[in-house]
């Protein structure tokens, strides 16, 4: 069984825009699944799907293997977290810690156990220290971290993030890099979408291209060394691809030893192919 199966999905807003055409995939249990596209492809739309906030016009989603209608979301969001792409749509309580404690709550957790899974999960994304602040007043990276905590306090096993590098630091990133990682040795299933193909490459295990709605690819991370899926979705090829692409030498051990020298050679590559 899979973790999701979305078959023959078209999603129609309001406008008559089909915002998703026709989609069918597969996403294996503990897939580490990275969704590209341009703007507009359909990617927060078709993340939506995945835990009921947005029910197909046509087709069908299932999550381990229960079908996700109107009536099935309510119990499914037990097992898929949706991460919104702007914390303000997500974070509103009047501390950190309520704000954390909402969905375990919801989930009727006893006193103790939402305790004890909010320290863990605000501990987790390093905001434990602010748990009696206002979000309000939070930053936009920390205020990212409370929604990405107010996800995992619930314990998914799916978790879903629209962009969660958007406008973090370069720690910031790093750091939920880590958290991802970690969450995905423990089991857990990963969807996130992300404009940054250099990420895509070396944190996913599946990739899926996505552009107008339509699924143009989806398989193993290596189809981003495919020039031909990358151009038809408007992405750029990963720099280490490019790199590779620009001196086929580096492959053979022609560049300097001295890491510093290296860098400076590979940087006036890319900057004379700019
Ligand atoms: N509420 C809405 N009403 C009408 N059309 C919408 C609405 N939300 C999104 N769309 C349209 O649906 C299409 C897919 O949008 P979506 O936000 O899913 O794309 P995306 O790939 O996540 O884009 P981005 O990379 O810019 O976040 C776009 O053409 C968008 O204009």
């Amino acid at each position: 069984m899979n973790a999701i199966e979305i078959k023959n999905v078209t999603y129609r807003y309001q406008n008559n825009m089909d915002a998703l055409k026709d989609l069918t995939l597969r996403i294996p249990h503990g897939a580490k699944v990275a969704i590209l596209g341009p703007n507009g492809a359909g990617k927060s739309t078709l993340l939506h799907h995945l835990n009921g906030l947005k029910i197909p016009n046509e087709g069908s989603v299932s999550i381990m293997g229960n079908p996700l209608t109107k009536k099935t979301a309510l119990s499914i969001r037990k097992h898929v977290g949706l991460v919104f792409q702007d914390p303000d749509d997500q974070v509103f309580s009047e501390t950190v810690w309520e704000d954390v404690a909402f969905g375990p709550r919801n989930l009727a957790m006893t006193e103790e156990e939402i305790e004890e899974v909010c320290g863990a999960a605000l501990g987790n994304v390093g905001m434990l220290e602010h748990k009696d602040r206002a979000p309000y007043h939070l930053s936009y990276g920390q205020k990212k971290r409370v929604a990405i905590a107010g996800i995992l306090a619930m314990g998914p096993e799916i978790v879903i993030l629209d962009e969660p590098m958007g406008f973090l630091d370069p720690a910031g990133q790093d750091d939920i890099a880590g958290l991802l990682q970690g969450w995905n040795y423990m089991g857990k299933t990963i969807l996130l979408s992300t404009h940054d193909v250099n990420f895509a490459a070396s944190w996913a295990d599946m990739v899926v291209l996505l552009k107008n709605g339509e699924l143009l690819v989806a398989g193993n991370v290596d189809l981003l060394v495919e020039e031909k899926w990358l151009r038809k979705a408007d992405l750029h090829l990963p720099i280490i691809a490019r790199l590779f692409k620009l001196i086929p030498e580096l492959a053979t051990d022609t560049l300097p030893k001295n890491e510093f020298e290296a860098s400076r050679m590979l940087f006036k590559l890319l900057n004379d192919q700019d």
